[in-house]
This record gives C-alpha cells, sequence and structure tokens, in this order.
C-alpha cells in the first residue's frame, strides 16, 4: 500500500533480533540497527531512536518476540513465562505518555496466560501476534488516510507539528498520511512544517519524509505559527496524539496545545488523526495524563554537542501537552471522524464494523 524507500521498524527474518531505523541520524544518515533483546528495545524507545506513539508500540511488540525467541536457549526453562513478564513491564515502562505502548503490551501479555504445548509455540504466538499488529498498523493508517482526506479542500495550505509520517507508524502515518493522501490525489497542498523545538522531529524527519513524497513544504520555527494564522495563510491544523482521554482530551507534543489555542482564535479547523489504539477509555480527563519530562540537554545542547546556555541553567523539558477537548474540531480515526466522548462500548462497536468492512 505504501511505498517509501525506508521502513521505521521490522522484526529480522531470524526473530533474533528488531530492525530500527535509528531516527536519532536522520536525515544525515540513514543507519540500521539491530537490537536482540526486551531490554535493548527499551532502552532503544527510551533514547528515541524510534519515536512516535504507534511505531514504538510495535517496536515494544517485536520486542516481547524477540525475547521470547532469545529466552528459549536458556537453560531455566522454569521462569519462561516469569522473565517474558518482566521483558513486558521492561517495555511498558519505557516512555510513559503513549498508550499504545501499553494498548501492544497488554495484547502480548494474553497470550502468556494461555496453555500452549511447549515454549517454542508459545515464542511463535508471540512472533505472530507482534508481526499481526504491525500489519494492522499499515491497515488501519491507510484507512485514516482515506478518511481524513474528505476533510482537505482542492487547495491547502496545512499547519503541522512534531513527525507523525511513515516514521512515527509502520507505513503511511497518520495526520501526515491523510497529507500524502491528499497530495497523491492531485490535490495542491502545501504544508508548514514547525520544527518542534527541543527534539526537532518536525525539522529533521518531517521535512525528510515530505521532501521524498515530492509533498511541496516550508520549514518555519514553532513561534511562526501565530503569525501565518494571522496572515490568512493557514487553512488547516492536522496532528497527532500519544493519548486520548475518554472526554477527547489529547496529549500530544508540545507545542499542540498553544497551537489548538491559536486555530482557536483564528478559526482554523483544528484535528486529532490518530488510530484508535491511543484512545485511552479507561481515563476520564486529561488531568490523568502522565506528561514526560525530559532530560536538560535536549535543551542545552540541540545539536548535541555544543551548550546554548550555561550548564547549570534550570531547563524544564516537558515531552507532551494536553490540548482540551473543547479545542479540537474532530478525531480522524480508522472508523471515522468521531467526536467525544469515547467510551469502550463505543469504540469495541465501531472496531467490529471496521473490521467487518476489511473482511468484506
Ligand atoms: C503518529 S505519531 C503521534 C504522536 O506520537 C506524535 O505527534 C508525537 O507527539 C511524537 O512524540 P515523540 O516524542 O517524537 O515520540
Amino acid at each position: 500500500m505504501g511505498s517509501n524507500v525506508f521502513f521505521s521498524v521490522k522484526l529480522a527474518e531470524d526473530h533474533r533480533s528488531v530492525v530500527m531505523l535509528d531516527q536519532r541520524r536522520l536525515p544525515a544518515h540513514k543507519e540500521y540497527r539491530n537490537f536482540y533483546s526486551a531490554s535493548e528495545v527499551a532502552e532503544a524507545i527510551r533514547k528515541m531512536v524510534v519515536r512516535g506513539a504507534p511505531v514504538i508500540g510495535v517496536a515494544a511488540g517485536f520486542g516481547i518476540a524477540v525475547e521470547a525467541q532469545r529466552l528459549l536457549n536458556c537453560e531455566d526453562k522454569e521462569s519462561y513465562r516469569k522473565d517474558l513478564k518482566l521483558a513486558c513491564d521492561l517495555l511498558e515502562q519505557s516512555r510513559p505518555t503513549a498508550v499504545n505502548l501499553s494498548w501492544v503490551v497488554k495484547r502480548m501479555r494474553k497470550l502468556l496466560s494461555v496453555e500452549y504445548d511447549s515454549e517454542e509455540a508459545l515464542a511463535s504466538a508471540l512472533i505472530e501476534e507482534a508481526s499481526l499488529i504491525a500489519s494492522e498498523d499499515v491497515a488501519i493508517n491507510y484507512r485514516i488516510a482515506k478518511l481524513g482526506n474528505q476533510l482537505i479542500p482542492q487547495k491547502a495550505n496545512i499547519l503541522h507539528l512534531c513527525n507523525t509520517g511513515a516514521l512515527a507508524t509502520v507505513d503511511w502515518g497518520t495526520a501526515l498520511g491523510v497529507i500524502r493522501m491528499g497530495h497523491v490525489s492531485g490535490k495542491e497542498i502545501h504544508v508548514w512544517v514547525c520544527e518542534t523545538r527541543p527534539r526537532l522531529q518536525g525539522a529533521r524527519l518531517t521535512t525528510w519524509e515530505l521532501q521524498q513524497q515530492s509533498i511541496p513544504m516550508t520549514l518555519i520555527v514553532d513561534s511562526a505559527a501565530g503569525y501565518l494564522m494571522q496572515m490568512k495563510k493557514v487553512d488547516l491544523c492536522l496532528v497527532g496524539a500519544d493519548r486520548v482521554a475518554s472526554n477527547g482530551d489529547t496529549a500530544n507534543k508540545i507545542g499542540t496545545y498553544t497551537m489548538a489555542c491559536l486555530a482557536r482564535l483564528h478559526d482554523i479547523p483544528f484535528y486529532i488523526v490518530t488510530p484508535l489504539s491511543s484512545i485511552d477509555t479507561d481515563i476520564l480527563s486529561g488531568e490523568e495524563i502522565q506528561i514526560e519530562e525530559r532530560v536538560s540537554d535536549e535543551i542545552l545542547r540541540p545539536s548535541g554537542e555544543s551548550l546554548i546556555a550555561s550548564e547549570t541553567t534550570s531547563v524544564y523539558n516537558p515531552a507532551f501537552d494536553i490540548t482540551p477537548a473543547s479545542f479540537i474540531s474532530g478525531f480522524v480515526t480508522e472508523v471515522g471522524i468521531l467526536q467525544p466522548p469515547f467510551t469502550l462500548q463505543v469504540l469495541d462497536k465501531l472496531k467490529k464494523e471496521y473490521q467487518s468492512h476489511i473482511v468484506n
């Protein structure tokens, strides 16, 4: 369905490692690295070798599969399931805000309570489940892209934050997937790419992806967004999500809330583009979402080397913020463009309809 000249994550053919494109080195270097255990994958997620809610979930699933394969070589089979549960805990805790991590780990954990004839059979089931999660991600994003394309006028300037493309998923992406579908379908699209301080996912990753897809774009500093809106140069804002609460409050990259406030002030549609797996029906509102705080060096040393302020400067570096539901025009998901509240019953019903649509 999608056709990129790269992949974000995959399971190695021998099932002994997870292969990831090291996003910290883009755009200068396209380097794939192998990770051979759950703890190596958890460390890679923490250090943002891969980042973006859907893909860190998929990477965690593969991390458990690889661990299951690795533990088959250990003498002590008694502790096989116990060690796999510990691997699940480790991966689930690798980053706190994106719910996709616990969503995937929960799916994998379910298999740990099923009786299999052997450890080998359990390992095969885990590999199969992780691979299924990865292929579902592609189908879901493709559907999101198709549905979201309805929101894009024939000619549009779209504002985007962070990176929500094929790098942040297995393929297509969420908000960037919609943009890509709009472009492929012949619309005249131009993207304003917010550089996305401090990790520069917009400048380093989104520009790289858009260039490969020949989608017209312009890079801006994050603080230029308001000025562009004031100049009537933004028609639509499309961003992703790390966790959506039942009431629609949404955690996404730091700066999303600012963009949503500005969009409201200027009467510009502001959509969250997200798979249902990022909706956490267990929490009522954004107040319950844990916001990840990252190290001061991300702000003090943007290039990774030279300091832009003295080393002793006090720094606060929240990686995400919460946009209240009332600032969001709608949620583009694989089952349609939705409005909160999101309850388990409603989402389950919509998922079933979606699955029967896929089968038919
Ligand atoms: C489809 S990606 C959706 C979100 O995960 C994305 O907008 C985002 O905030 C990513 O943050 P990151 O810190 O780069 O993992």
